[in-house]
């Protein structure tokens, strides 16, 4: 699922297509993502070390493609094929360029990774669920058959293909209120907080925790199960309750992306594929959740309608 979120994120934002030089690309980018929760001691034989090694290749070839889109834009090509051609055609009014060659290779990087192991992890979880829950598997199953049904076979999904796939994103929701990818992030205390008695002052960082909310069970009864009709009626779960992507100004703004990359994901492996867990299903934080031993899966392919 990682290399299938790497490959999309790369084609889709940065137009990078498959070839040798992508599949180096991922093997650098896992090494440097490995290093992003080591012990931060750069000696040769380190995880870290190879991290700082691995993203400077990265950030390398991410040069490299920058510069191949300022040629193409020089030769008229246009300024919303991806993501880094969009960023470097915006211009101020003197029409010089408003975001630096090194502004672009770090945005580049840090949406390649914000869109990595966040939504691998979430299908991730939901192929896991989908093997051990039949009757989930049977619904989703029949709703995206419909769609495949009335499709003329090798026509692309659309938009409103997408919008049909409510209970699919339903399910969706409730593995990321179980396994939320990202477990929390940082917000920084504007006024004197009161929390339970206990006064959070002002300027202070707090640190809030997805999982917590999502297993609070005044706020999802019986937190411990999983049922995606509790996202039904919407409306009915408080604001600021349901924060797998964050909340507020700094939500996530991959959200849509990931919406549609999970749906389109699960149509097609659901629709044309079987599959059973092969291995044992225990799981742990690293910090993102992932199966201890990888997920292994027995693939056999479906009769295609
Ligand atoms: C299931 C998939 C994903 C989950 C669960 C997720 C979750 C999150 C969370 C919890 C945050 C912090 C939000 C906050 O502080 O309120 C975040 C930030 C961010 N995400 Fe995602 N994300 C996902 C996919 C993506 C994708 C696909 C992209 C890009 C294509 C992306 C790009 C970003 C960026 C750029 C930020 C930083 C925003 C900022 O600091 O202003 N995310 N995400």
């Amino acid at each position: 699922m990682r290399t299938l979120t790497f490959n999309i994120i790369c084609s889709l934002l940065f137009g990078f297509e498959r070839g040798p030089k992508r599949d180096e690309c991922i093997d650098l980018f896992q090494k440097m993502v490995a290093g992003f929760w080591s012990v931060p001691v750069n000696l040769p034989f380190t995880r870290y070390n190879r991290s700082l090694r691995a993203t400077a290749r990265v950030r390398k070839i991410v040069k490299n493609i920058i510069l191949e889109k300022k040629m193409q834009l020089e030769k008229g090509a246009s300024s919303h094929q991806d993501l880094i051609t969009c960023l470097l055609s915006i211009y101020n009014d003197d029409n010089k360029e408003l975001i630096t060659e090194e502004e672009i290779e770090d945005n580049a990087l840090f949406v390649m990774i914000a869109g990595y192991e966040t939504t691998s992890a979430l299908l991730t979880f939901l192929i896991r669920l989908l093997c051990n829950n039949p009757v989930v598997h049977a619904s989703v199953l029949q709703e995206q058959e419909e769609i495949a049904k009335n499709k003329p076979s090798g026509e692309s999904l659309t938009w409103e293909d997408l919008a049909k796939m409510k209970y699919t994103w339903r399910v969706a929701m409730e593995t990321m209120r179980i396994f939320p990818p990202i477990f929390g992030a940082f917000r920084k205390a504007l006024k004197d907080i009161e929390y339970e008695g206990y006064i959070i002052p002002k300027g202070w960082t707090i640190f809030w925790v997805s999982y917590k909310t999502h297993m609070n069970d005044s706020i999802f009864p019986e937190p411990s199960k999983f049922d995606p009709s509790r996202f039904e009626n919407q409306a009915s779960i408080p604001p600021y309750s349901f924060i797998p992507f964050g909340g507020g100004p700094r939500i996530c703004p991959g959200m849509e992306y990931a919406r549609i990359e999970t749906l389109v994901t699960i149509h097609y492996l659901i629709t044309r594929f079987k599959w059973k867990l092969c291995g044992d299903d225990s799981f742990s934080r690293r910090p993102m959740p992932e199966p201890s031993n990888g997920l292994l899966v027995q693939i056999t392919p479906r009769k295609i309608l």
